[in-house]
């Protein structure tokens, strides 16, 4: 007979002494060090945010907006791309999948980081110099109605109360995510694994009940792929409305006039 693991009621795995199994010592590890380099490139810099011309922000000059979000989401998305070269198994993979992971993932990751600088009490994104990701820059910019979902996304994050590492986690595994293209689909999926095994381990030690914990936060990966792929109809929507997105931000999110 297969010796599974006993499981309690819950489903949660039980060490023979019956307590839940504690994460690795390299889960550990791992997790302090997502935790560590999240909070290194989480927001950019005070010298970057001086270079985004804040000129007009506080007009309701719409083309001043749309430029500042523009510039924000340029800064951002790069350090997402720091954040990624740090992740164990990232420098492993070819140069063509780390791209097709980057472009991909970007707008997915936008949104979990803009999830997590969401304000119940203010029902708003504070982000950065607090400036571009308000819902009154997005109406401003002519997108506030589709940008509303952002809001309805971080409310429902605040209310799960994800924590550092939950979020630090959850970026590593939108970032090794199967995408189409991918050279290498299987070696991905594998990295993916050993972020989602720790990402269960440390649910299961620091969840009130695990099981439904671990299984809403896998339902944030799918939110996020609807997210993502609504940033995508937007980008095609704002060519057809011949609205230019800069060079940077067309070139990952494939936006070709
Ligand atoms: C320059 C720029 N930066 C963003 C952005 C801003 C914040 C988070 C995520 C993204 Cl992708 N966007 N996208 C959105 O703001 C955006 C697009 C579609 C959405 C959405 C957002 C925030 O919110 C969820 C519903 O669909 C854009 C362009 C394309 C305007």
């Amino acid at each position: 007979a297969i010796n599974l693991p006993e499981q309690d009621k819950s489903g949660v795995v039980l060490t023979s002494s019956g307590g839940v199994k504690p994460l690795s010592p390299e889960q550990e590890e791992l997790i302090n060090r997502l935790v560590y380099f999240q909070e290194e490139f989480d927001q950019p810099s005070e010298e970057d945010l001086r270079k985004i011309s804040t000129s007009g922000m506080h007009e309701s000059d719409s083309e001043a907006k749309f430029k500042h979000i523009t510039e924000m989401t340029i800064l951002t998305v790069q350090l997402t791309v720091e954040f990624s070269k740090r992740l164990p198994g990232f420098d492993t993979l070819l140069r063509e999948d780390q791209i097709t992971l980057l472009k991909a993932c970007s707008s997915e990751v936008m949104m979990l980081r803009c999830a997590r600088r969401y304000d119940a009490n203010t029902d708003s994104i504070v982000f950065a110099n607090n400036l571009p990701y308000t819902r009154d820059s997005y109406n401003m910019a002519g997108v506030g109605d589709t940008a509303e979902a952002l809001f309805r996304f971080g409310r429902q994050m605040s209310v799960m109360k994800v924590d550092n590492a939950e979020y630090a986690l959850l970026t590593a595994i939108v970032i090794f995510s199967e995408r189409p293209g991918l050279v290498e689909a299987r070696k991905v999926e594998k990295i993916q694994e050993i972020y989602l095994e720790a990402l269960q381990a440390y649910v299961m030690n620091h969840r009130i009940r695990p099981m439904t914990e671990f299984a809403k936060l896998l339902s944030v990966l799918t939110e996020l792929r609807t997210l993502g792929n609504l940033n995508s109809e937007m980008c095609f929507s704002l060519k057809l409305k011949n609205k230019k997105l800069p060079p940077f931000l067309a070139e990952i999110w494939d936006v070709h006039s």
